[in-house]
């Protein structure tokens, strides 16, 4: 049988990869709610899906076969046990109290589920539903019953794929903690994954795909800093040994703020010897390296991360490409996702184009540069790599 999913490293050659076209949880933020929602701004919605639509033809035209999260989800909730589970998650919150939450319960476990998708994924607001008691007439009309998910877009947080087995992750910001109902509700039900190894869960300690790179086969790079925990990098370690998943985890810490808010919004892989790193951080960026004797957790001193990775990956020299740039035009290049490069294969990948002068410097260095049309998108800050989850990659 021809494997349907598998990733052993960032720059393997790209066959399949789930996407989330933005849909009618964009058409909620507004400007009261766009911070907590994690936008910088209103996106216009019918451009972001047209930029959207623009990317996953590159990848199409590439050879890439690129699913979607809502039609997996869709897909999914045929499962009447899967449908009972999602209703389940959607209602639990506190906020809603007895009444309310029976007519939810009632409501959304009437609808197809094409219905069904669609609310947990836009959410329900107050005003869209006749519940009737007191906590529906003490909440705002435009209050969210079940929050809506704009967040969706980013594919890559909410599940990793660690060779043959999927990470659904627990994700640190609480506008983003219900995604991994949804992807957890893709990977157990849907049929294409039943053979699947499963790693991790959303019960257990923070770990957001964006910190995860698959540096190569046994090696993995974990950013530890505004979403990924400690504790979290020690628990998904332990996973991956227990598996023989890995061999190395590389724990990265990396500054606690939302411009770095992820790994992958630094540094990305686009060769199987050569990274892409923010320059502006690339000198002081350190690793420590997580082994196990299959028994005890080994950590080793903090290294520079280029000298670990390498060690890690038995090789003499991992590249950092220097864009060279002024410190002040990385900064801004790097706020819009120019080092959030995704890979297609050995020194190709897609890119914004706003990132105009790191998007030189990659050619100059010998890697293809795809570029595609970000205006609306990065609203959400996030770009190529964090906008796609690969789930099928050609061994490196
Ligand atoms: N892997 C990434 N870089 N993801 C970007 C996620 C952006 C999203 N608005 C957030 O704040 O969570």
């Amino acid at each position: 049988m021809t494997e349907r999913y598998g990733v052993d490293s960032e720059v393997g050659t790209l066959r399949t990869v789930m996407l989330h076209r933005p849909g009618n949880e964009l058409r909620r933020l507004t400007p009261r709610n766009n911070d907590k929602l994690l936008f910088d701004g209103i996106p216009w919605v019918g451009r972001a899906q047209d930029e959207h639509d623009a990317f996953a033809q590159v990848l199409r035209d590439r050879g890439v076969e690129v699913l979607y999260l809502h039609e997996l989800l869709i897909e999914a909730l045929g499962d009447p046990t899967a449908r009972a589970q999602a209703v389940e998650g959607a209602i639990a919150d506190l906020r809603l109290g007895d009444t309310l939450r029976d007519y939810l319960a009632a409501s959304l476990t009437s609808l197809d589920p094409g219905g069904l998708a669609e609310a947990l994924m836009a959410g329900v607001r107050n005003d869209e539903v006749r519940a009737g008691g007191l906590v529906t007439s003490l909440l705002a009309h435009e209050d969210f019953l079940i929050d809506p998910l704009p967040n969706l877009l980013f594919t890559r947080d909410s599940s990793v794929w660690i060779r043959n087995s999927v990470a659904v992750t627990s994700l640190a910001m609480p506008a983003r903690v219900r995604e991994t109902q949804l992807t957890e509700l893709i990977y157990g039900f849907h049929p294409r994954f039943a053979g699947a190894g499963k790693v991790y869960d959303h019960s257990l300690e923070h770990v957001e795909g964006g910190d995860v790179l698959a540096l190569g086969p046994g090696v993995l790079a974990v950013g530890v800093g505004e979403r990924t925990t400690p504790a979290g990098v020690e628990r998904l370690a332990r996973r991956v040994f227990a598996q023989d998943l890995a061999h190395t985890v590389l724990a990265v810490p990396i500054a606690q703020q939302r411009a770095t808010m992820h790994l992958d919004t630094v540094c990305t892989m686009v060769d199987v010897d050569a990274v892409l790193m923010y320059p502006n951080m690339a000198e002081e960026m350190r690793a420590l390296a997580v082994t196990t004797d299959g028994d005890q957790l080994h950590v080793a001193e903090p290294e520079p991360f280029l000298v670990a990775a390498a060690k890690a990956l038995g090789i003499d020299t991992l590249r950092r490409i220097d864009t060279g740039l002024d410190p002040v035009t990385a900064e801004r290049e790097q706020w819009d996702d120019g080092n959030n490069t995704l890979a297609l294969a050995p020194r190709v990948c897609i890119a914004y184009e706003r990132t105009v002068e790191t998007n030189q410097r990659l050619e100059e260095s010998g890697v293809d540069v795809i570029r595609i049309s970000g205006s609306e998108l990065g609203s959400g800050r996030g770009g190529p790599r964090c906008m796609s989850c690969p789930i099928l990659r050609d061994p490196a």
